[in-house]
């Protein structure tokens, strides 16, 4: 089956060539087409150009996007989509003065979604994830990246494991799985850290590796939650199962996960409100790519990551929702470009580079999405009619998508 959009006002991301990641200036460069053609052929971008360059061809669809833009979908590289219930009473407690860090204390915060979690049946925490990812999908996300970690027992972790691959498969869209064994520290584990640290060693990642659940290997290395000791023995029991490491670093804290993770060759390093220049200097001539999440910041009212500090000093980002119960119950990913635009001061060009092609590169997919490339899948958006692709991030709060392809199907 074939679909041609033609009349593009504007076909943005396109690249020539296969490029893995943008980094530092180049992310200021958002190549475009105007006035453009796409071609796709079942699954895959075959072809595009100037209209005037649109020679008669016959296709089964066509889709007239006058007044359009036309660009890859967004990678969310970073969510915990797979949790039950939610943490609105967390919510109204922090408005009435409780920190994040005072609710986790009294037991609540991720110890509550594990609690949830484990009392829910894996049918229905299917069905609750699944309608999240189709919301999300709606909103122009074509490949996503999903975490365990509201487990915290061998059992529940992998149920949310299996949630995710049964997600893969019932869904179009590209799915990244990572077991997050080490998000907190179970209540019965309270004064004996050392024992869940070599639980998850010894047991949930021998299971998940053989089982072959998931991809990537994740740790919350935070002050509270798990150190750096913790995390090296963590990601060197994974590194025997081929699970690259993709972690939750400074959040809260700077205190080495960084280069800890660029050590273990992490593929992304996560969070980043607090950053230090340590940090820029461990990441500089690494293969690990920072990703940032502005709704997090948001709605956590923590500092946002330095995306300036990070993009001047020549490296690449990424940004992606953290859609959890917690601190980001929103995967809405054009919330995240206006965000980052409009509180980290990156451009709308930076902004679309590390939503797309980065967010692709932090999910260790960029070779197949990301971008508008001949041969890459034809995961792509269609917006409103719109006066420019700035106006995407500036008119904030607006959803300005119109139509969502994936794998050259209509959704
Ligand atoms: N910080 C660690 N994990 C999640 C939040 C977990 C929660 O509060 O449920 C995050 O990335 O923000
Ligand atoms: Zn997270």
């Amino acid at each position: 089956m074939t679909t041609l959009i033609t009349n593009i006002k504007e076909l943005l991301q396109v690249r020539e060539t296969d490029h893995k990641l943008i980094t530092g200036k180049d992310m200021k460069r958002l190549p475009t087409i105007k006035n453009a053609y796409l071609l796709i052929d079942h699954d895959t971008i075959v072809d595009y150009g100037e209209m005037k360059d649109l020679r008669g061809i016959e296709t089964d669809n066509t889709i007239d996007a006058t007044g359009k833009l036309v660009l890859p979908t967004w990678c969310d590289s970073h969510t915990h989509i797979v949790f039950a219930g939610n943490r609105e009473q967390e919510f109204v407690d922090r408005i009435n003065g409780l920190s994040y860090e005072d609710i986790a204390n009294r037991g609540g915060g991720i110890l509550n979604s594990a609690e949830k979690l484990q009392n829910t049946s894996e049918d229905d925490l299917y069905l609750q994830s699944a309608k999240r990812l189709k919301e999300v999908i709606k909103l122009g996300t074509g490949a996503i990246e999903i975490k365990s970690g509201y487990g915290l027992t061998v059992e529940a972790e992998l149920k949310m494991l299996r949630v995710i691959k049964r997600l893969k498969k019932d869904f179009p869209v590209k799915i990244k799985a990572t077991l997050l064994g080490a998000h907190a520290i179970p209540k019965e584990y309270k004064n004996n850290k050392e024992a869940f640290v070599n639980l998850v060693i010894d047991e949930l990642i021998p299971q998940v590796g053989k089982l072959q659940l998931a991809n990537y290997i994740d740790v919350f290395c935070e002050k509270g939650y798990f150190d750096l000791n913790d995390t090296e023995l963590i990601l060197k029991a994974a590194s025997n199962y081929n699970l690259i490491p993709k972690i939750h670093v400074n959040q809260f804290n700077a205190f080495g996960g960084v280069g800890l993770g660029v050590k273990y060759n992490a593929l992304s390093v996560d969070h980043l409100e607090e950053l230090n220049d340590d940090d820029i200097q461990a990441l500089k001539g690494s293969h690990t790519i920072p990703v940032a999440l502005p709704s997090c910041s948001y709605f956590l009212s923590i500092p946002y990551t330095p995306a300036r500090k990070i993009i001047d000093a020549g490296l690449p980002l990424a940004l992606a929702t953290d859609y959890n119960p917690g601190s980001t119950p929103s995967g809405n990913m054009n919330f995240v470009i206006s965000t980052a635009c409009i509180k980290m001061k990156m451009t709308p060009e930076e902004a679309i580079n590390a939503a797309t092609i980065n967010g692709a590169y932090a999910m260790g997919i960029s070779n197949m999405y990301g971008s508008i490339t001949k041969g890459k899948k034809a995961n792509i958006m269609i917006t409103k009619e719109v006066p420019s692709y700035n106006y995407l991030p500036y008119a904030f709060g607006d959803n300005h998508i119109d139509q969502v392809l994936i794998n050259g199907n209509i959704q």
